[in-house]
């Protein structure tokens, strides 16, 4: 039985991850919860999974709990609250399905207690990277991708020497607005941005699936995950969502990993490696009926999120913090309606320029830096 702690219980993964669960319940184990402000559904969670302890994030939430928790059963709140419950649970696989860098500290504090990290959090990787790898090595703690593109990699590249890999291509869908024109996406709003050709997901990853900044994230994202230089990871524009990556070998052979887009086959696969469960959800793929299957290039110039995120990543240091950091706030800013579509980019660009790199940042230092990001991101608005 596999003891899990469910970081984001209650978002699009979170509730994915509990499907998976349910589906399998003679595997899982729920031990921890832990969410934001969605109490209604949390309390529907704590019902039915009846876990440990839950984590929430306001402490004046808690008291909305009385009467929903098993005996037994203990309910803390806020950021400390989280990473000590984090450090202590008797869960042995934590899935890290929060939103944004503010899930940095609790994959750190899992590493070094030497769980095994199921990492969505893509942010994680990308603002800290460099500190993350070095843990997970230091302390034996291994990294199972969720996101689907490093999931489809990791399944690429499973029985392979890694020295005999020349390439990884990640794929991506184009967004939402990959078929407007400069112009209508100039005006574009949150509610057209959020509609997702193919996946259905929490808003802020669908945000930057419309900017391209999600590829560019997910090419950092590879680049510490599987080790390889960024002039050997590359992106396709694939508009039906079905290969969801590819590895390149020295032979010329290139193996992918393809299905219909639901992301509970790459949340099943890090939650089971290296069983795969049969699931109830995820349509079979029908090749005969799809047809065809379409490539494009990218744009350096129209994907300016995507050609940004590739020089902050080259840059490396304190370069992707910002990067991260900057495109956090734009996201929320142009959610709320204070930002145009475009600013998000411009946001960024303007973030960058003004960011002295630190070559090699401490914990300390990431979070300066992605705390004064926001600041003078905020105060620029
Ligand atoms: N959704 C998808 O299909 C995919 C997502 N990812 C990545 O996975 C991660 C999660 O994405 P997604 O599930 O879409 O995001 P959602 O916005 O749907 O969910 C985020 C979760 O984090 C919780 N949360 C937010 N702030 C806090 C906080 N301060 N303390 C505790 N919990 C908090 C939310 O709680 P609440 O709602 O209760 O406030 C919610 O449970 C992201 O990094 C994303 O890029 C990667 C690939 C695919
Ligand atoms: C499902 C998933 O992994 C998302 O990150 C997805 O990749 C978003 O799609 P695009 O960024 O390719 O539009
Ligand atoms: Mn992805």
């Amino acid at each position: 039985m596999k003891k899990v702690a469910l970081l984001g219980s209650t978002g699009s993964i979170g509730t994915q991850t509990l499907d998976v669960i349910r589906q399998h319940p003679d595997r899982f184990q729920v031990r921890l919860l832990a969410c934001g402000r969605n109490i209604d559904l949390l309390k529907k969670q704590i019902a039915e999974f009846q876990p440990a302890v839950i984590v929430i994030r306001d402490e004046g939430d808690l008291s909305k709990l009385k009467g929903h928790l098993p005996i037994g059963t203990r309910a803390v709140a806020g950021e400390s609250a989280l990473l000590a419950a984090v450090a202590e649970t008797d869960a042995d696989f934590v899935m890290n399905a929060l939103v944004g860098s503010q899930g940095l500290k609790p994959t750190l504090t899992a590493i070094e207690a030497g769980k095994t990290i199921g990492i969505a959090n893509k942010e994680t990787l990308v603002t800290a990277g460099h500190l993350v790898t070095a843990a997970s090595k230091h302390y034996g703690a291994q990294l199972m991708a969720v996101d689907s593109e490093h999931s489809a990699i990791w399944q690429s590249l499973e029985g392979s020497k890694r020295s005999e890999v020349t390439r990884l291509i990640v794929t991506a869908s184009g967004g939402s607005f990959r078929d407007w024109s400069a112009d209508a996406v100039a005006r574009a709003t949150p509610e057209d941005a959020l509609k997702h050709p193919n996946w259905s997901m929490g808003q802020k990853v669908t945000i930057d699936s419309a900017t391209m900044m999600n590829k560019g994230l997910e090419v950092i994202e590879a680049h510490w995950l599987f080790d390889m230089p960024y002039e050997n990871i590359d992106v396709l524009i694939h508009r039906e969502s079905i290969i969801h990556s590819l590895v390149e070998y020295q032979d010329k052979s290139v193996i992918a990993q393809l299905g219909t887009p639901d992301m509970k086959v790459a949340i099943q696969y890090a939650l089971a490696y290296p069983d795969r469960l049969e699931l109830n959800g995820p349509e079979r793929l029908n090749l005969w009926e799809v047809g065809a299957l379409h490539f494009e290039n990218t744009d350096p110039i129209k994907h300016q999120c995507l050609t940004m995120a590739y020089q902050a990543g080259e840059t490396g240091g304190s370069a992707p913090t910002v990067l991260n950091a900057a495109n956090e706030e734009a996201v929320q800013q142009f959610l709320k309606g204070e930002l145009s579509f475009t600013g998000i980019a411009d946001t960024v660009e303007k973030a960058l320029a003004a960011h002295t790199v630190i070559a090699h940042p401490s914990i300390d230092e990431v979070m300066e830096v992605d705390l004064e990001t926001r600041e003078r991101t905020r105060n620029e608005k």
